[in-house]
C-alpha cells in the first residue's frame, strides 16, 4: 500500500514537473494579444456566473408556479412569474450573445498567437547553428516544436480559462447543493474522479506515443513530399517510383494509424468504465432526493433545483477535470516548443568583437586546424594548414569527400574548428562579430536557392541594400553572364521566376546558376567563394564566364572549389586536396611538371573532353 502511494506520488510529481510551462505559455499568449486576453478573461468570468443565475431563477419559477397553482391564478401571481420568465430569457440571450462574441475573440486571439509563435520559431531557426540542419535530431525537435505549437498555447489558455470559469460555476453549485447535505458535493467529486484518472493517464500515454512516433511521422511527411513536389516529379515518373513511394507512405501510415487507434480504443473503454461509476452515483443521489420529496421534507422546486444543480455540477466537474487534463497535456506538448526556443547556438559572437577589417590586405590562414563534424569520429580536416593570399584566384580541387566544402563551411563560420584557427589578416575569425565576418564574404553555393521571385529580387537578395538599385543589379547580371538571358525574358528584370506562383517563368539549370552568380557578385565583398560555379554551364558558357570572372575578380580574393580542371588552370594557385589534406600546390604548369595527382587527373579529363 505504502509503495503504491509512493508510486502515485512519484507519478503526480512527474506529471506536474511541466508546470513552469503553464506560466510561460500564458505569458506567451499575453505578449501576443494583450487587449484580447483581457476581453476574453472578462467574458469568461461573466459566463461562469450565468449558469448559477439560471439555476436560481428555475427554483424561483417552479416554486412560484406551485404557489400560484395552490392559491389559484391571479394577476398578482402571474406578474412575478412573467418577470422570472423574462429574466430567464434575458440570461439565455446574454449567454448566446456572449458565446458568439467569445468565439470571435478566440479567433482573433489565436490568429495573433499563431503569428507570434511563427515569428519566434523563425527567429530561432535562424539563430541555431548550421549544424542543427545537418542532424536528424534537430528535425525531430523542429517537427515537434512546430507541429502543434500554433494552437496549443491558445488551447492551454482556453483550458485554463475554462478551468477558472467551470471552477466558479462549480463552487456556486456546490454551495447550492450543500443545503441538501454536505455529502452531495462530496458525491459529485467522487463520481468524477475515475474520469480524471483516465484523462491524466491517457494524456501521458498519448504524449509518449507522439514522442515515439516523431521519426515515423517525419518519414511519412517525407514520402508525402516526394510524391507531391516538383523536385522529385520527373525522376519519380521516369523510374516509375510512384507506387513504390506510395506503398512506403502507406506502410508508415498504417503503423502509425494502428498504434493510434489502439490507444484511442483503450481510452474509450476506460472512459466507459468511469462514466458508469458516475451514473451509479447520480442514481443514488437522485433516489435519495426523490425519497425526501415523498416524505415531504423537500418541495418540488427543491427537487428541480437539485436535479439541475447536480446534473450541471457533474458535467461541470467532468469538464473541470477534463480541463485540468488538457492543461496537463498541452503543457507536455508545449514543452517541445520551449525546448526548441531554448536551444542555444555554439557558434556565437565574442563578448567584445574586434573592429572588422574592410578589406583583405595580406592573407587568410588556416593554422593547424582540426575539425570533425558533430557525432562523427573521423576528422574531416586534421592539422590543416593553408594560406590564401590577398588578391589571388585560388582553386581547390580534389576527389569527392576530400574536404573542400568543409573548408567553405569553416570560412563562413557555419562551424567552428575544434582545434586551431582561421585568421583574416592575423585576426582570428572568432574574434570578429559573425555578421561583420559574413559581410566580408560572398558565396555561390553548390546548390544555390532558386527564389520564386522577380529577377531583380533574385539578384538583389545578395545585398538587400541594392534592392531598388537597378543599375547595380544589371552590372552584377552583366558580370555573371546573365544579362542576355534576362533580356530575353518577357518582363526582363521584373519577370517572375519559378513556377510556384501564377505567371512565373522557369529557367534552365545553367540559367538559374548565372542568376545565383549575379547575386553573389552583387555583394561587394573582398572574398568571393565559388563552389562548383560552372557545374550547370555548357563549355562555351563556361569559357565566356571564366573570362569575365578573371576580369571582375581583379583585386578581389577568390576561392573556387571545382572538379573542372579547365577552370582550375586559370587560377593563380591550385591546391589539390585529398582526405582532408593539401597534397599538391602550385600553378597549373608547375603541377603538370610535378607529374603527380593533378597531372594525371588533368590528362584523364583532357582525354575525356
Ligand atoms: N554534415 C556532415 N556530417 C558528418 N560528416 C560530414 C558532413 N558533411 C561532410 N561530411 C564528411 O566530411 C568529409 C568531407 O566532406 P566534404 O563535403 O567537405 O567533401 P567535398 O570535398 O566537398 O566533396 P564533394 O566534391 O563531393 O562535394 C567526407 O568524408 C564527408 O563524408
Amino acid at each position: 500500500m505504502a509503495s503504491n502511494w509512493k508510486v502515485f506520488r512519484q507519478k503526480l510529481g512527474n506529471s506536474w514537473s511541466q508546470l513552469p510551462y503553464l506560466g510561460r505559455s500564458l505569458t506567451l499568449v499575453w505578449q501576443a494579444a494583450k487587449k484580447w486576453t483581457i476581453v476574453w478573461a472578462s467574458l469568461l468570468i461573466i459566463q461562469g456566473l450565468l449558469p448559477v443565475a439560471t439555476v436560481y431563477l428555475t427554483r424561483q419559477l417552479v416554486n412560484s408556479l406551485v404557489a400560484a397553482l395552490d392559491v389559484g391564478v391571479s394577476r398578482e401571481n402571474v406578474i412575478p412569474i412573467l418577470i422570472l420568465v423574462a429574466l430567464m430569457g434575458g440570461v439565455l440571450l446574454l449567454t448566446q450573445v456572449l458565446g458568439s462574441f467569445l468565439n470571435w475573440v478566440r479567433v482573433v486571439q489565436s490568429e495573433l498567437v499563431k503569428d507570434y509563435i511563427s515569428a519566434l520559431i523563425h527567429k530561432k531557426s535562424m539563430e541555431v547553428d548550421f549544424a542543427f540542419y545537418e542532424s536528424a535530431e534537430y528535425f525531430d525537435r523542429l517537427h515537434r516544436a512546430r507541429q502543434d505549437a500554433f494552437f496549443r498555447p491558445t488551447a492551454l489558455l482556453e483550458n485554463s480559462g475554462s478551468l477558472v470559469q467551470n471552477g466558479i460555476t462549480l463552487m456556486a453549485m456546490a454551495a447550492v447543493l450543500t443545503q441538501f447535505g454536505v455529502w452531495i458535493p462530496a458525491a459529485l467529486l467522487i463520481s468524477t474522479l475515475p474520469a480524471f484518472a483516465v484523462i491524466l493517464n491517457y494524456s501521458k500515454q498519448n504524449y509518449n506515443w507522439w514522442m515515439k512516433a516523431t521519426a515515423d511521422e517525419r518519414r511519412s511527411w517525407y514520402y508525402y513530399w516526394l510524391l507531391t513536389e516538383k523536385d522529385s516529379a520527373a525522376e519519380l515518373r521516369i523510374f516509375e517510383l510512384g507506387d513504390y513511394f506510395q506503398s512506403a507512405y502507406q506502410s508508415v501510415r498504417r503503423k502509425l494509424r494502428s498504434e493510434k487507434v489502439k490507444l484511442a480504443k483503450n481510452e474509450s473503454l476506460a472512459n466507459l468504465g468511469a462514466g458508469a461509476i458516475a451514473l451509479l452515483i447520480t442514481a443514488i443521489a437522485l433516489t435519495w432526493m426523490l425519497w425526501q420529496v415523498l416524505l415531504k421534507r423537500l418541495t418540488l422546486g427543491d427537487l428541480a433545483l437539485f436535479y439541475q444543480a447536480f446534473n450541471q455540477g457533474q458535467t461541470l466537474m467532468r469538464n473541470l477535470l477534463q480541463n485540468l487534463g488538457q492543461v496537463y497535456s498541452n503543457m507536455l506538448f508545449l514543452g517541445n516548443l520551449f525546448e526548441f526556443l531554448d536551444l542555444s547556438p555554439q557558434v556565437i559572437d565574442p563578448p567584445t568583437p574586434k573592429l572588422a577589417p574592410t578589406n583583405l590586405n595580406q592573407e587568410i590562414k588556416f593554422e593547424n586546424l582540426s575539425f570533425w563534424y558533430p557525432g562523427s569520429n573521423k576528422a574531416a580536416l586534421e592539422n590543416f594548414n593553408l594560406t590564401i593570399p590577398s588578391g589571388k584566384i585560388v582553386a581547390i580541387v580534389g576527389a569527392n569527400g576530400a574536404g573542400k566544402s568543409t573548408l567553405l563551411k569553416l570560412l563562413c563560420r557555419l562551424y567552428d574548428p575544434q582545434q586551431g584557427r582561421i585568421t583574416w589578416d592575423g585576426i582570428d575569425f572568432r574574434d570578429l562579430s559573425i555578421q561583420n565576418l559574413r559581410r566580408l564574404i560572398t558565396v555561390l553555393f553548390q546548390k544555390p536557392v532558386d527564389y520564386n521571385a522577380s529577377v531583380a529580387e533574385n539578384i538583389a537578395l545578395g545585398d538587400l541594400l541594392a534592392i531598388a538599385k537597378l543599375p547595380e543589379i544589371s552590372n552584377a547580371a552583366e558580370a555573371a553572364g546573365a544579362a542576355e538571358i534576362i533580356d530575353r525574358l518577357p518582363e526582363n528584370y521584373h519577370t517572375l521566376l519559378g513556377k510556384l506562383f501564377t505567371g512565373g517563368v522557369e529557367l534552365s539549370g545553367g540559367e538559374w546558376q548565372r542568376i545565383a552568380l549575379a547575386r553573389a557578385f552583387l555583394r561587394q565583398a573582398p572574398l568571393i567563394i565559388l563552389d562548383e560555379p560552372t557545374s550547370a554551364m555548357d563549355s562555351w558558357a563556361e569559357a565566356d564566364w571564366l573570362e569575365r570572372f578573371c576580369q571582375l575578380a581583379n583585386g578581389r580574393t577568390a576561392i573556387i572549389i571545382t572538379h573542372r580542371f579547365t577552370i582550375a588552370r586559370r587560377a593563380d594557385i591550385i591546391h589539390v586536396m585529398s582526405d582532408g589534406e593539401i597534397v599538391e600546390s602550385g600553378c597549373h604548369d608547375e603541377l603538370l611538371a610535378l607529374g603527380c595527382r593533378y597531372a594525371r587527373s588533368w590528362k584523364t579529363q583532357m582525354q575525356v573532353n
